[in-house]
């Protein structure tokens, strides 16, 4: 799939406003600094649709961004910056988790992790809990480029061992990318795709 347009919308924290507009959506989550916005602006070419920065918790409300004009991005903010204040992180958590639970239209979500860590707790414990609210995911490998590609595959094999280790059956999908190198967008376009496709089909037989 090609983007051609893409379009900021709105930035908020309450999902009850968000847009109206019965279109499949797609969320990217993870930690703070692993590269959300940047792919975001890879993926519609266009680099400074979402505001980024190399200090951790830039995004700070959660942005759509409107995607050839029948479907939504969404930019969150990221969780786990060590450095934001209790109070913050409680209500980041508090809009976050009713963005993930009341978005209908919410077809699939992007865990992204940084290609050079091995599976933190907050990144399990993350999967975990859209695993029990039924909420379909797909891993994203970041910054890719600051691996050589033998190490990561290395590095992904690892990370999937870690996690059957921690009782993870199958592994969820997975992608490679690198904002900087504009490497991978191609692979997670398609599978939004053909999650648009397969959307439209259930809707067109009633
Ligand atoms: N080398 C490299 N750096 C990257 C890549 N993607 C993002 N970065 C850098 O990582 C830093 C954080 O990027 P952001 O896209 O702002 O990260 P984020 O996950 O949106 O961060 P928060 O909004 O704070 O949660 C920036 O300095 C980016 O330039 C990548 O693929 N490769
Ligand atoms: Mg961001």
């Amino acid at each position: 799939m090609k983007i051609t347009s893409a379009e900021f919308l709105c930035s908020n924290t309450d999902v009850g406003k968000c847009p109206s507009e019965p279109l499949p959506e797609y969320a990217f989550i993870g930690r703070s600094n692993v590269g959300k916005s940047s792919l975001i602006n890879m993926l519609t070419q266009r680099k400074g649709l979402a505001k980024t920065s190399g200090r951790p918790g830039k995004t700070q409300l959660i942005n759509h961004f409107k995607i050839n004009d029948n479907w939504f991005l969404v930019d969150l903010p990221g969780y786990g910056y060590a450095r934001t204040s209790k109070k913050d992180k409680a209500r980041f958590q508090k809009f976050i988790t009713r963005y993930f639970t009341q978005r209908s239209q919410l077809l699939n979500a992007f865990l992204l992790i940084d290609i050079r860590h091995a599976p933190l707790p907050i990144d399990l414990e993350f999967m975990e809990w859209l695993n029990s609210k039924g909420i379909p995911f797909a891993l994203v490998f970041t910054k890719a480029d600051k691996l050589k590609p033998g190490a990561r595959d290395e590095a992904i094999k690892m990370y999937f061992g870690e996690m059957q280790a921690a009782g993870w059956v199958e592994v969820p999908p997975h992608f490679v990318t690198s904002s900087s190198k504009t490497l991978g967008g191609e692979e997670l376009l398609k599978y939004i795709g053909e999650i648009n496709e397969g959307f439209r089909a259930s809707q067109s037989r009633f």
